[in-house]
């Protein structure tokens, strides 16, 4: 376990495999922490560097003073990954990111391009949500805690039949979904309702591996279309999932990714 101080916030961070190899970024979800990547961490440690972060408000990524109720934007999402990639002292690495981890991405894409090699967008769009909707929810947690959102968490996030199959994976997520900061969730939220990428995605040159679940209500099959025709140098890879797509379809997941990375 180790933190890394980048202004106002200390990130959680893990990192595995041989730091003389080419580096990979893995950035969470919404309510997520980085634990969500142990299935991919395992396989791609052999060959990569495996950088992992809890997104700020996440886990155990926080404010360094105060709680975590200064407003967050998606620009200082991705300041925080830049800032991860300076104190690690790693000028380039690929990056991969599910649902706000993949607006993280396409972020860098368009504002950081030069510190990035191969991008993955799983389960993702260039805009998430309405702004009411994130909103509404922000407001929901602030008042109420993580308990409204968690109890509709596993219809969102898993496919019934996988929760029929893995019942004790879907309840450690939502144990930790549970467990969040409502702040720092809130104030994600309120970064979602802001972030619109739509105008700016075909900025994206760096090769782009775009994964959808083929049962994601969150983020659909369409969206991942959207992001493959608009960015110049991508393609597409469906699996049989819902939005937490590289648990609920753990190998084909880390197959395209370690094909694509590979090639
Ligand atoms: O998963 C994300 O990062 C954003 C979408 C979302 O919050 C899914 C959900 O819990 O409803």
């Amino acid at each position: 376990m180790r933190y890394v101080d980048i202004d106002d916030v200390r990130l959680h961070v893990r990192t595995d495999g041989d730091p003389a190899r080419p580096c990979i970024v893995l950035s969470n979800s919404l309510g997520t922490d980085l634990s969500m990547w142990d299935p991919q961490a395992a396989v791609l440690a052999r060959d990569y560097h495996v950088v992992r972060y809890d997104t700020r408000g996440h886990g155990l990524s926080g404010r360094r003073s105060g709680r975590n109720t200064a407003p967050v934007t998606l620009d200082r999402l991705g300041s925080d990954v830049v800032g991860l990639l300076d104190a690690l002292e790693i000028q380039r690495a690929h990056f991969c990111g599910i649902s706000m981890g993949g607006m993280i991405g396409q972020w860098l894409g368009i504002h950081a391009p030069q510190r990035l090699d191969k991008l993955v967008l799983a389960n993702t769009a260039a805009r998430i949500g309405t702004h009411e909707g994130w909103t509404a929810r922000a407001a929901q947690v602030r008042a109420g805690g993580m308990d409204g959102v968690a109890d509709g968490a596993a219809a969102r996030w898993f496919t019934p039949a996988f929760g029929a199959r893995s019942p004790g994976l879907v309840e450690a997520m939502l144990v930790r979904l549970r467990e969040q900061d409502p702040q720092g969730y809130a104030a994600c939220c309120d970064a979602l309702a802001q972030a619109d990428l739509r105008a700016d995605i075909a900025a994206i040159r760096c090769p782009t591996l775009v994964i959808a679940g083929r049962a994601d209500p969150v983020t659909t099959v369409a969206d991942a279309r959207m992001l493959a025709e608009t960015i110049a140098n991508a393609a597409l890879a469906e699996v049989d999932a819902s939005h937490i797509s590289n648990i609920e379809a753990e190998h084909p997941f880390s197959e395209h990714l370690r094909r694509f990375l590979a090639a």
